[in-house]
């Protein structure tokens, strides 16, 4: 039987709309289940990005609920936001990364900001480093680094921490296909082992056949479609206990 206590993530016909604008994203109504790995499609201007907002809570929803964590969004105190965005990891489009640290201390931010000893943040940061292949670039801040380079500085930020939610807005965007593969395989890691929810938003349907076991969600014009029933099922269950899981 589905438990449906577990959901990390519930809208219930949420809209979005840009000041007056007409609304970009209308009547969504889906839920996120712990362990699943969800790519979010659809054209551009479709509302991927919106989504994904309303996801690591940058952005309120203009009617209806969203319910994260278990908790109602709509009616939590803001000075809660904090302590729930710690538990999500973001990639971002435009990456954000913070321009005045290195690669290195860019990464162990979300270590450092949990008060991990600095033994674990040069062990963990480093490893990660060589992993995305930027192990020689580690003191480069990121002005010097190239697309890529910052693209992948800003996974290994997301992921570091093993967030309970990792949210990416075209993480593969602007690397080769064979680092594409990779990193998709850091998330697929990720998933697998810590249990953390993935949604990666991409326009790449090449992306979207490399993980079998995932869940895709299309927007069109700010509706979702459901081609692989992601938004009614929860694909498997979440794993009960990971070992070195944070959550
Ligand atoms: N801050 C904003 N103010 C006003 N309109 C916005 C804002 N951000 C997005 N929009 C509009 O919302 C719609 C959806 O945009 P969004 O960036 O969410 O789409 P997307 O699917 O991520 O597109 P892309 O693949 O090109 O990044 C577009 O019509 C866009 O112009």
């Amino acid at each position: 039987m589905i438990d449906r206590s577990t959901e990390i993530v519930k809208f219930d016909n949420v809209g979005l709309r840009y000041g007056t604008d007409p609304e970009v994203l209308s009547n969504l109504s889906f839920t996120l289940y712990p362990g699943s790995f969800y790519f979010l499609t659809g054209a551009s201007g479709a509302g991927k990005t919106s989504l994904l907002k309303l996801l690591y809570l940058a952005q309120r929803p203009s009617r209806g609920a969203i319910r994260m964590f278990g908790q109602d969004l709509m009616t939590m105190p803001r000075e809660k936001l904090p302590e729930l965005r710690r538990r999500l990891g973001v990639v971002f489009q435009n990456f954000r990364l913070v321009p005045h640290l290195t690669a290195f201390d860019n990464v162990a931010l979300p270590l450092r900001l949990a008060g991990a000893d600095e033994q674990r943040v040069t062990k963990a940061v480093s490893d990660m480093l060589e992993w995305v292949g930027l192990g020689h670039r580690a003191q480069a801040i990121p002005a010097t680094m190239s697309g890529g380079e910052q693209q992948r500085v800003a996974i290994a930020r997301a992921v570091i921490a093993r967030p309970r939610m990792l949210i990416a807005d075209e993480p593969t965007g602007n690397v080769d296909p064979d680092m594409a593969l990779k990193l998709l395989r850091l998330f697929e890691a990720l998933n697998n082992r810590v249990g953390t929810t993935v949604v990666v938003a991409t326009h790449d349907v090449h992306l979207l056949k490399k993980v079998p076991d995932s869940l895709i969600m299309r927007l069109n014009r700010g509706q979702l479609s459901d081609p692989t029933g992601a938004l009614r099922y929860p694909p498997r269950p979440a794993p009960s206990s990971v070992p070195g899981s944070k959550q």
